[in-house]
């Protein structure tokens, strides 16, 4: 993760400052996803690279603020729980309605499938489906299943 995220960072922003917000649904896993990507930051990207990370609370109540968070966001992460299946509809949806902000016209979008651990996780190709990421033409994206191992959890 830490790695794909500083090639990402590095890609996008030649050493400016960028700012990356965190979305998804409740208990999807982005507060653990966060901290771990902090780390990295410290011992690798901190020094070369300056960043502002947002992790957005998923739950339904919160997901009307995170609109408030997109001006200037270069890049967003869409965490997804890929053991959830019957709430895929939802972040579809939640996806596309934030996608099209015109405050992140440009953004590129990286789907984290995490909990790939998990028995019954869905695979990136099944969660890409059930986001139909492939109609997002204009947009660049890319979809990452966690690496994460089961004895960390
Ligand atoms: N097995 C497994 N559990 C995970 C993984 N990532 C997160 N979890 C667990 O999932 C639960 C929810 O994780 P959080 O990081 O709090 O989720 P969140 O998306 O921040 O949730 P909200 O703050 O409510 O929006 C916690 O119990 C985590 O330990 C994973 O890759 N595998
Ligand atoms: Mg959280």
């Amino acid at each position: 993760m830490g790695i794909i995220l500083a090639k990402l960072w590095r890609k996008l922003t030649n050493k400016e400052e960028v700012k990356i917000v965190l979305v998804g649904l409740d208990n999807a896993g982005k507060t653990t996803v966060l901290y771990k990507l902090l780390l990295n930051e410290v011992v690798v990207t901190t020094p070369t690279i300056g960043s502002n990370v947002e992790d957005l609370g998923g739950q339904d109540s919160l997901r009307t603020t995170w609109k408030t968070y997109y001006i200037k966001t270069k890049a967003v992460i869409m965490v997804i729980d890929s053991t959830d299946r019957d709430r895929l509809h939802i972040s579809r949806a939640e996806l596309h309605t934030m996608m099209e902000d015109e405050n992140l016209k440009n953004a590129v979008l990286l789907v984290f499938a995490n909990k790939q651990d998990m028995k019954g996780a869905l695979t990136a190709a099944q969660i890409s489906e059930a986001l139909n990421l492939t109609s997002m033409r204009d947009r660049q994206w890319h979809i990452q299943v966690s690496i994460r191992n089961h004895q960390t959890f």
